[in-house]
């Protein structure tokens, strides 16, 4: 956020708060995010899950929310062990959760256990192995519509609702303050109970919502009766599906006929699950077939939940809500809780990519904190892999316990010349700086920022240069010298006199063999930086992360725009990792109104257009600007020159491998805290 504020502007977010019975020292919350990674492998808290969370109190977040922490397998022939797990060894869970908690409340922060029911139809496929998934019914798996689910029986049901007493025995006498139902939420196992297009059951959990709830109902009425009614239960709950069909979601703005759960049904469950014995509701909107929602990339509004949670609000005026969702800036936060009435507001990805953003909040530092780009590079799309959860622009999230930085002995510091002043290079300098070493940074150009600068400018794109910025202002703190517009040769380099050198001179455009005639012709990198200046009827070769956004970006603008991939589909290599960002970008492209032509390639350009070869033969395409976006390709140049020289060098970031901001980043923080 490139905004100063003084430090009284936020003051009413960290003001003590209420959320059902609970007391909290403030407004901010921590939205639970599956700790993927963080868990021994009987299903207790590892030291890493421990010492992340640790963080974020210590960051000024007034109630932490964990991940969600099944009490199920999610499927038989994998070991649990993968997340924390309190019905498996519950003894192990109970002492690894005891230190966990006592740290938190060391800092004054509440802390909640968030459990779930798993995942049913919507289990990953890297760990689905040959099972069938169980659901409420016969419904299709969700990423593989080809499998159809078996229907989960009653002694099942049961077991889990069991599970849940033990969990929730557990939690009390580990000392959390609260539990967290995984409930009716983003399509998971209970929530796909709820809806009633994944639930066709004939018995007392199918028919009417009365019934589809009746799973969650007796999860909550077991946990009262196992640990007293003053102990608080959340839910977490997903106010609206925004689902138009298996595997569709709606896109924003789009007039649709919601095939999930509609806003009446949300306010009519909340009503009955608060008389159930739920006494706070954290609340988003979405559910998996519709995953864009649920799991926000940049593509979406900030606060895209508030509209929801205000409609809730205005039903159900003393329903306590806490509410997430793209919610980094605190003006926002003040919306939820001044304008909508929200209790609290969570924070999911900020935190990951800066566990202080509570505390920078309310010193007005709204500068120094490391913004999210919503990319989930290292967050969730590292989940779908089943992976340890991380953050692609904070490479010491959830390793804060082996990952701290090492302060050089006076002895060993060295003078370490960075040439590039890409994400890569300024990480490198960053980290450098900050563990005693001297960094010089060298830059070609006259800014800080490389391909971040143009990968930033459509309007969607604003968090990639609030990264940028945050990164100027860190190397301006850490007082890193810095040489913009400084072209580097091998003299340059002798006179710098480094005892070591970092090169991260990132990429260059590929250039395919097309003739386009007489059109003119605009790489993608010079078309994002002056997209005023291309024409009315764009074309643009190449359909990957690059073009596609830069098509949204253009459509903006109001111009024509056609999009010409020879792969058969967009993003079909190089795209996001993450598959919500990937399925929302694609299907966003169209639904703007781009045209896209997959499978097909450039055969001529003429005053009139591009003559271009389909699948089913040729096409026109009415072009008065071609754009070229068919990928980088590393820029080694001067490393090459370099060679033979015997100061000790590190090749970085897109020079080494063309790649994303996530692995520009994380290499240069591995290379540098090891200097
Ligand atoms: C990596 C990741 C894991 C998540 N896991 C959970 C979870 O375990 N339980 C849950 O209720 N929500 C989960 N969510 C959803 C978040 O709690 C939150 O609603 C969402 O990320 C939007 O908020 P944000 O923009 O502040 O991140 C997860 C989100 C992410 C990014
Ligand atoms: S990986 Fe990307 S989306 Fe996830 S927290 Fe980090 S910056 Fe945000």
């Amino acid at each position: 956020m490139r905004r100063h504020t003084g430090p009284d502007a936020y003051k009413e977010l960290f003001e003590p708060t209420t959320i059902g019975s609970l007391q909290v020292r403030n407004h901010y919350a921590m939205a639970p995010m599956g700790p993927l990674g963080l868990s021994t492998s009987d299903g207790g808290w590892n030291q890493r899950g421990i010492e992340y969370y640790a963080a974020r109190a210590r960051g000024g977040i007034g109630m932490i929310i964990t991940g969600v922490c099944q009490v199920t397998n999610p499927v038989e022939h994998v070991p649990s062990g993968m997340m924390p797990n309190p019905t498996l060894s519950p003894g192990n869970f109970l002492r690894t959760s005891r230190e966990l908690v006592e740290k938190v409340h060391a800092y004054d922060s509440k802390i909640v256990l968030q459990v779930g029911a798993g995942f049913g139809r919507v289990v990953m496929k890297s760990i689905l192995g040959g099972e069938r998934p169980a659901a409420p019914s016969e419904v299709p798996y969700c990423w593989d519509p080809s499998i159809t689910c078996r229907e989960i029986t009653r002694d099942e049901i049961h077991q889990i609702v069991a599970n849940f007493r033990i969990a929730a025995g557990v939690a009390r006498a580990a000392g959390y303050d609260a539990i967290q139902v995984h409930a009716v939420h983003e399509g998971y196992l209970l929530d796909q109970f709820a809806i009633e297009k994944m639930n066709r059951r004939t018995d007392e959990y199918g028919g009417s919502l009365e019934n589809r709830l009746r799973f969650a109902r007796e999860i909550v009425e077991a946990v009262h009766e196992t640990v007293g009614d003053d102990f608080p239960v959340q839910l977490r709950f997903s106010v609206k599906s925004m689902m138009k069909d298996w595997n569709h979601g709606a896109m924003p703005g789009e007039e649709f006929q919601e095939a999930g759960r509609d806003v009446d049904e949300g306010i009519e469950a909340a009503r009955l699950l608060r008389s159930y014995g739920y006494d706070a509701f954290d609340i988003d909107v979405g559910c998996y077939d519709s995953w864009y929602w649920n799991h926000p990339p940049m593509y979406q509004e900030k606060g895209l939940y508030l509209p929801y949670a205000q409609q809730l609000k205005e039903a159900i005026p003393d329903l306590p809500i806490i509410v997430a969702g793209r919610l980094d800036d605190p003006d926002l936060a003040l919306r939820a809780t001044r304008e909508i009435g929200a209790e609290m507001v969570s924070l999911g990805r900020p935190v990951l990519a800066d566990a202080d953003i509570a505390n920078k909040i309310g010193q007005g530092r709204l500068e120094s904190i490391r913004p999210c780009i919503s990319c989930q590079e290292g967050c969730l799309g590292r989940i779908e892999e089943y992976s340890t959860l991380g953050c692609a622009v904070n490479p010491e999230a959830c390793r804060e316990a082996d990952l701290k930085l090492l302060a050089v002995p006076p002895h060993r510091r060295r003078k370490v010349m960075i040439i590039g002043g890409g994400v890569a290079g300024m990480e490198a300098a960053r980290v450098l700086a900050e563990r005693g070493h001297t960094p010089v940074l060298f830059e070609k150009a006259d800014h800080l920022g490389g391909v971040v600068v143009a990968g930033g400018q459509p309007s969607f794109k604003d968090d990639d240069l609030d990264l940028v910025a945050w990164y100027e202002h860190e190397l301006a703190q850490l007082e890193v010298e810095i040489h913009l517009g400084a072209e580097v040769t091998a003299r340059t380099i002798d006179e710098c006199g480094a005892d070591e050198l970092i090169v991260a001179t990132g990429s260059t455009p590929r250039h395919l063999p097309i003739d386009f005639g007489p059109i003119p012709v605009v790489e993608a990198t010079d078309a994002l930086l002056d997209q005023e200046a291309v024409g009315q009827k764009v074309a643009i070769v190449g359909g990957g992360t690059t073009g596609c956004e830069l098509a949204l970006s253009l459509r903006e603008r109001g111009r024509e725009v056609t999009v010409v991939e020879l792969e058969e589909g967009l993003l079909a290599k190089n795209g996001p990792l993450c598959a919500a960002n990937r399925d929302m970008l694609r299907t966003l492209v169209g639904f703007r109104g781009t045209r896209v032509l997959t499978g097909s390639s450039v055969i001529s350009g003429s005053a009139e257009g591009l003559e271009v070869r389909t699948p089913s033969g040729t096409e026109k395409v009415a072009a008065d600007t071609v754009i070229t976006a068919t990928g980088y390709a590393s820029y080694r140049q001067l490393w090459e020159a370099i060679d033979g020289s015997p100061v000790p060098k590190h090749l970085l970031g897109d020079a080494r491998r063309v790649s994303n901001i996530m692995y520009a980043i994380w290499d240069a923080y591995e290379v540098a805290s090891k200097i």
